[in-house]
């Protein structure tokens, strides 16, 4: 699908694994909080590839992937204390992907309105944006705390597009939640070339090689 002729062109974008490598950070928090609950960390790897269905989906699967039962209460508290950690050092190992910023710009240059749709929580996402001077560029903002019901609920990408008042945009992201979200939404959707392997679906056969691929 393309944008309407003449319409307003608008991009919505995933933010981890996406537009910033925040897995090092993300896994270091989630670590903190399962060793200091006296469990064992996992692997950075481990936890990265389990990145994109929201923090408290993230400790659920990694506890499932070590093994460790866990009662839903537990799954709750664990989960806290990664978002406190993670909100203690929010980017102290994270980089932007290359050439992100620079393309955001462009695709701003030339009149596109830019959304992000995130299963972050929107607190945490605002200050990731901040710090790291990506913030600018959003027209519209949504974390997984800021809508009913998050990815792959395909009310949180339309509500993205409400933001933006445009009638359609197409969906940038690294996972198969969020091709599912953009489809079950009716968008189009594109994986980036820089996802982690295994992560979107093999029918996914054009991966951006730059966001400013869009313009093409
Ligand atoms: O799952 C998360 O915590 C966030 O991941 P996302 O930015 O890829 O949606
Ligand atoms: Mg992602």
């Amino acid at each position: 699908m393309t944008p309407a002729q003449g319409g307003p062109r608008a991009a919505v974008f995933d933010l981890d694994g996406t537009l910033i490598d925040s897995g090092p950070d993300i896994a270091h928090a989630v670590n903190r909080s399962f060793v200091a609950h006296g469990l064992e960390p996992a692997d950075e790897a481990v936890v990265i590839g389990l990145i994109g269905n929201g923090a408290h989906r993230l400790v659920a699967d990694l506890l499932w992937r070590q093994r460790i039962p866990a009662a839903p209460s537990d799954i709750d508290v664990l989960t806290a204390a990664y978002l406190e950690s993670y909100a203690d050092a929010p980017v102290a190992r994270t980089t932007i992907f290359p050439h992100v910023a620079e393309d955001l710009a462009a695709l701003r240059a030339a009149g596109w309105r830019l959304g992000l749709c995130t299963n972050k929580p929107q607190a945490l996402t605002e200050t990731v944006l901040a710090k790291l001077g990506l913030d600018h560029f959003f027209d519209a903002v949504r974390g997984a705390d800021a809508v009913p019901a998050r990815k792959p609920d395909p009310g949180h990408l339309r509500a993205v597009i409400g933001d933006l008042g445009v009638r359609e945009a197409i969906y940038v992201g690294d996972t198969e939640v969020d091709e599912a979200t953009a489809q079950a939404a009716g968008m189009a959707f594109r994986g980036v070339g820089w996802a982690a392997p295994g992560r979107l679906s093999q029918g996914e056969s054009r991966p951006l090689s730059r966001l400013s691929d869009l313009l093409a």
